[in-house]
């Protein structure tokens, strides 16, 4: 694929992804389908940054969330109770029209033999939440992965987010926020220890 020239990063001086030609290419079709003119001047680098921003967006495609999970400490004082990370903002983006999802993830997980480092959690969340998602996918996804490479006694994720497409188009509804999770394990089959998370997780 013919890639355009590279050119410096001028805060860093780190060299930009190089961006394919067809790809600054389909961002100029939408500046004229949007109405645009993409040759003006204003609009010249635009293709690139957009393909560019777009790497970053989508970055958890060349990541594999489960990696972050495999350092685990067995060693903690025999602590067994709830480990929770609580209102981890994250953004992703709907599959659906491309447009930001932006909220924040409270991750809990009741572990068996195993602890991860906290910031791992949030690291999960991450790495699904840079793809296209649907709500939905992303909360299963979370709680499968920590549940598969921990087999704690119970995962309980809750998400709740923005929805741009719901804002900015469409129906035009700002301030709704939709509220998605998944509950495994103990957190599921026993009522006291479902109470309990979401208690602590403000719910
Ligand atoms: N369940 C779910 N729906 C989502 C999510 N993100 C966006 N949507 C919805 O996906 C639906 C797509 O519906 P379509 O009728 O195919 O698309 P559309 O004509 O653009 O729909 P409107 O948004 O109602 O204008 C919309 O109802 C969106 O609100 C998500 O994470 N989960
Ligand atoms: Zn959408």
């Amino acid at each position: 694929m013919p890639c355009s020239p590279e050119d410096g990063d001028l805060v860093s001086g780190a060299p930009k992804v190089a961006v394919p030609d067809d790809v600054a290419e389909a961002v100029k079709t939408l500046i004229r389908w949007a109405g645009d003119d993409p040759e003006r001047e204003g609009l010249l680098d635009t293709p690139k940054r957009v393909a560019r921003a777009w790497k970053e967006y989508a970055k958890g495609y060349a990541e594999d969330p489960a990696v972050h999970l495999q350092r685990t400490f067995d060693e903690v004082g025999g602590y067994d109770e709830i480990v929770l990370l609580k209102d981890i903002p994250f953004q992703s983006h709907c599959e659906h029209h491309l447009a930001p999802i932006i909220g924040k993830a409270s991750i809990a997980y009741l572990p068996r033999d195993k602890v991860v480092g906290i910031s791992k959690l949030a690291r999960v969340l991450h790495g699904f939440a840079r793809r296209l998602q649907v709500q939905e996918r992303l909360t299963a996804e979370i709680a499968d992965c920590i549940c598969e490479n921990l087999k704690p006694k119970g995962v309980a994720v809750v998400i709740e987010a923005s929805h741009a497409c719901m804002t900015a188009r469409g129906v035009q509804t700002p301030g709704v926020m939709m509220v998605t999770s998944r509950i495994m394990g103990v957190f599921r089959e026993d009522d006291r220890s479902r109470k309990e998370v979401l208690a602590l997780m403000g719910y």
